[in-house]
């Protein structure tokens, strides 16, 4: 759990983070959006004191910060950044040792959380544990960056734009990736962006930053349908309202008793994704299977109209 109290960051007259608080419950995941210059990263980087705070503390676990000798906060937290700073004449298997190594693991303890780690993010040992960054595609560095971040098993992660790079097919896996590790793992996270679609695939909580200031911190959905000032309305994107909302909601929510004609819809899509078909296959309804591939029901297009609705 993370608790921002009051933190405040000035470079002489200036004040690039003003008075922000909020809590990151653990286990969650928040996203940090804004316009450039908001003061995002600055507030990412007092979490773990790459930058001192002006004023205004950080708690982890009810610890404040102040308290941890910097090394030992750096150690328990970890971060990702845009690039993922990689040791380029590490290898590897040497690059997600990194902290455990600092943290005098035996050599036993660190070849085998490697191990684990390459397995996690699908990155075959035997393949991949002797490379060097430049020998890997944009999206290994980036699940090695990762890896590298948990290697010491923080319960903290914090991660600066993680996936800017990425072209848009593997920045979606690589979210899809991040969220299915996080809930494994158990990890609180704070991750900043630009992407408001990254925004609401990923966020729990959503804070949005505008010229130092938090404007809202809220879960995805209460941000699309109770936006706190015109500024979030518009970073949202009206026009887009709808289909995030629907992206939020499962067919599992609207699921309707009784059987319709067609291909079926996993009872784990998305709402979004199910009209999608909807309108492809030209139905007004479709027939549901759970993971078993067994049919539990029906979801039709005026169900998921009302799940899109500012006031269902
Ligand atoms: N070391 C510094 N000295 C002076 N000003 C700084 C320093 N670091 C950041 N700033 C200023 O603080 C403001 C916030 O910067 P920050 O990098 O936190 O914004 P951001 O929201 O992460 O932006 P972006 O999305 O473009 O990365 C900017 O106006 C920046 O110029």
């Amino acid at each position: 759990m993370i608790d921002i109290e009051h933190l405040t960051k000035r470079y002489g007259a200036t004040t690039v983070v003003d008075d922000v608080s909020f809590r990151v419950e653990e286990g969650t995941v928040a996203v940090v959006v804004g316009t450039s210059g908001a003061g995002k990263s600055t507030l990412l980087r007092m979490i773990n004191r790459l930058v001192e705070p002006s004023a205004g503390r950080v708690l982890i676990d009810g610890k404040d910060t102040m308290t941890i000798p910097e090394d030992e906060l750096r150690h328990r937290i970890g971060y990702v950044i845009q690039g993922y700073g990689l040791f380029p004449h590490r290898t590897v298997a040497q690059n997600i040792a990194t902290v455990p190594r600092l943290l005098g693991w035996d050599r036993r303890r660190i070849a085998a959380r490697v191990e684990e780690l390459l397995d996690l993010f699908q990155l075959d040992a035997a393949e991949f544990a002797t490379k060097f960054p430049h020998q890997l595609s944009g999206g290994q560095q980036q699940r090695v960056g990762v890896a590298r971040a948990l290697a010491a098993k923080p319960a903290v992660l914090l991660m600066d734009e993680p996936f800017g790079a990425l072209d848009p097919v593997i920045r979606g896996k690589a979210q899809d990736d991040l969220r299915a590790i996080q809930k494994r793992l158990g990890t609180t996270i704070m991750l900043v962006t630009h992407d408001m679609n990254e925004a609401f695939h990923l966020g729990d909580r959503i804070a949005v930053m505008d010229r130092a200031r938090l404007l809202q911190y809220a879960s995805p959905a209460d941000i699309l349908t109770h936006p706190a000032e015109a500024f979030v309305e518009e970073l949202v994107g009206t026009t887009e309202r709808p289909f995030r909302l629907l992206s939020l909601t499962t067919v599992q929510d609207a699921l309707e008793p009784g059987s319709a004609e067609g291909q079926p819809v996993p009872l784990s899509a998305s709402l979004r994704d199910a009209l999608s078909q909807l309108i492809w296959l030209g139905r007004q309804a479709l027939p549901v299977t759970d993971s078993s591939g067994a049919p539990v029901g029906r979801i039709s297009v005026d169900r998921i109209l009302r799940h899109g609705r500012a006031d269902p």
